[in-house]
């Protein structure tokens, strides 16, 4: 990328040094990303500086929130093109990583990524949160649970709260508009075994506007008749 020095300034600005492989990665990841993006929908964002702050750098500012080296496993929940959840485990490799997202296409995209980058210990999973979330394989197994530009809040505390092990985290990836959903979306996290620990607003470099942060921390198991049938979540959401 002509931009390299973009992503390499901005991730240290970040506190994170890129080693010569992470940056190949990266490269190798937005040449992919424009290619692919000729044939099926992944983003709006194709210009090479935007893609490295709104997507890559954006994706990985959650640094300023939580220790991921502490944490161990990890899910996206509509990963989409892979945001954060490809960032994240390019510069976490340690990671365990879960990327689920609903649309098949996306998916097969996220498969030659992962073989491209010869990234290790990620996997991809083709269902809708409301299915997965009831399964024992996937229900309250993970240390934390990301999710960017997916639904309103209350609608995605419902989709991505019953995937955390009691004790671990859910992080909201918002904007500094949304203040009025947050607060409102509190009777759903207390529903689903949650609470709102702290909203934090971080500067993603370069950038002149913040990347809002809502971390909220699963306090005890998420009763068994969440999350409801598939649709329901968005139809009604909780309260
Ligand atoms: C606007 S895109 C955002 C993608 C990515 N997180 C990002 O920030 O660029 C929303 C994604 O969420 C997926 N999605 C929406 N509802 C879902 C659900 N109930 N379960 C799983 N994926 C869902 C969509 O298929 C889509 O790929």
């Amino acid at each position: 990328m002509i931009y390299n020095h973009l992503l390499i300034e901005g991730a240290e600005k970040l506190g994170y040094k890129l080693t010569d492989i992470q940056v190949k990665q990266f490269n190798k990841y937005y040449e992919m990303l424009i290619k692919w993006n000729k044939k099926i929908n992944l983003t709006s964002i194709i210009d090479e500086q935007e893609v490295i702050l709104k997507h890559f750098l954006d994706s990985i500012a959650i640094k300023e929130v939580i220790d991921l080296n502490i944490c161990n496993s990890l899910i996206d929940l509509g990963t989409g093109a892979g945001f954060p959840g490809i960032p994240l485990k390019i510069v976490f490799p340690n990671l365990k990583v879960t990327l689920v997202d609903s649309l098949n296409k996306r998916i097969n995209f996220l498969l030659e990524v992962i073989d491209e980058l010869s990234l290790e210990d990620i996997q991809c999973i083709h269902s809708r949160a409301e299915d997965l979330g009831n399964t024992d394989l996937y229900r309250e197994q993970f240390d934390l649970c990301v999710s960017r530009a997916v639904a309103d809040l209350s609608i995605l505390s419902e989709y991505c709260i019953p995937f955390v092990r009691h004790g671990g985290y859910f992080i909201s990836y918002k904007s500094n508009k949304s203040q009025e959903e947050i607060y409102s979306s509190k009777g759903a996290m207390e529903k689903l075994g949650a609470c709102l620990e702290k909203i934090k607003n971080v500067e993603v470099p370069f950038l002149d506007i913040e990347r809002t942060f809502v971390v909220i921390k699963k306090v005890k198991n998420t009763p068994n008749k969440y999350p409801r049938k598939a649709g329901k979540p968005k139809k009604s959401p909780l309260r």
